[in-house]
C-alpha cells in the first residue's frame, strides 16, 4: 500500500479551518484524521459527526475518523451517515470489539482497531483478522502535541510478528508525536499511515511541513 499521511485537525486552526486543510490536501496528505473524544474514555473533549459532516463532498481525502470514546458502538452509524471512510476503536473500550468492527463494515466503512501504549500487543490478536488498519497510539490519547514514545519501535516489530502469523494483512498506522526527525524511521518499520497533528499544522504553512513530511519518507524508501 502506498503511505499515506494523516493530518490530525486537532491542531489545525478551527477559526479557518478550510484554509488549513485545503494545502494539506494538495501537498499530498491523502487522508484528513478526526480526533473524537468524550471526555470519559480520555480527559478531553473534541469533535462529533459535524466535523466529517461539513468535509464530506469538499475533499476528496479519506474521512479517518478515531473514535476515543467509551461505548464506541453507540457512535458508528452518525459518523458512517456523516461520511466517514475510516472508523477506529480502541481494544481498551469496546467490550464487544468484533462486533463494532463488523457494525463498522455494516455502515460502508473501513473498521480499525486502536491500542494504547500501555496495553500490550497480544490484545489484539483476536481482532487482527476482523479489521484493515491497527491504529498504534505512540502517545497516550486524550491530547495533541505530545512527545513520542520511543518504545514504539519495539511494539511495532510485535505488531508486525502478529500480522505476519495471522491470515490477514491490515495496515499500521501510528497516532502521536510523529513529525519529521521520525516519520522515516516507522515507515521503514512498516508504518503506512502516519498521524501528523502538531508537526503539519502548528507551523506556519501546512502546505511545506506535509511536503517535507512526505519527502522523508521518499528518502527512506529502500
Ligand atoms: O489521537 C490523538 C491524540 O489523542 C492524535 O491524533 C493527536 O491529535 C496527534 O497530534 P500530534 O501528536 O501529531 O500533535
Ligand atoms: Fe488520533
Amino acid at each position: 500500500m502506498k503511505f499515506k499521511l494523516a493530518p490530525s485537525l486537532l491542531a489545525a486552526d478551527f477559526w479557518n479551518l478550510e484554509k488549513a486543510i485545503l494545502p494539506a490536501v494538495e501537498a499530498g496528505a491523502d487522508v484528513l484524521h478526526i480526533d473524537v473524544m468524550d471526555g470519559h474514555f480520555v480527559p478531553n473533549l473534541t469533535m462529533g459527526p459535524i466535523v466529517p459532516k461539513a468535509l464530506a463532498g469538499k475533499t476528496d481525502a479519506i474521512l479517518d475518523v478515531h473514535l476515543m470514546v467509551t461505548n464506541p458502538e453507540n457512535f458508528i452509524t452518525d459518523f458512517a451517515k456523516a461520511g466517514a471512510h475510516w472508523i477506529s476503536f480502541h481494544v481498551e473500550a469496546a467490550t464487544h470489539a468484533h462486533r463494532v468492527s463488523q457494525q463498522i463494515r455494516d455502515a460502508g466503512c473501513k473498521p480499525g482497531i486502536a491500542i494504547n501504549p500501555g496495553t500490550p500487543i497480544a490484545h489484539l490478536e483476536a481482532m487482527i483478522d476482523h479489521v484493515d488498519f491497527v491504529l498504534l497510539m505512540s502517545v497516550n490519547p486524550g491530547f495533541g502535541g505530545q512527545k513520542f514514545i520511543e518504545a514504539t519501535y519495539q511494539r511495532l516489530a510485535q505488531l508486525n510478528a502478529l500480522i505476519e502469523k495471522s491470515d490477514n494483512t491490515p495496515f499500521i498506522q501510528v497516532d502521536g508525536g510523529v513529525g519529521v526527525a521520525n516519520i522515516g524511521r516507522l515507515y521503514q518499520a512498516g508504518v503506512r499511515c502516519a498521524v501528523a497533528g502538531s508537526s503539519v499544522f502548528g507551523k506556519g504553512d501546512p502546505g511545506q511541513a506535509v511536503r517535507e513530511l512526505l519527502a522523508e519518507v521518499e528518502k527512506h524508501d529502500a
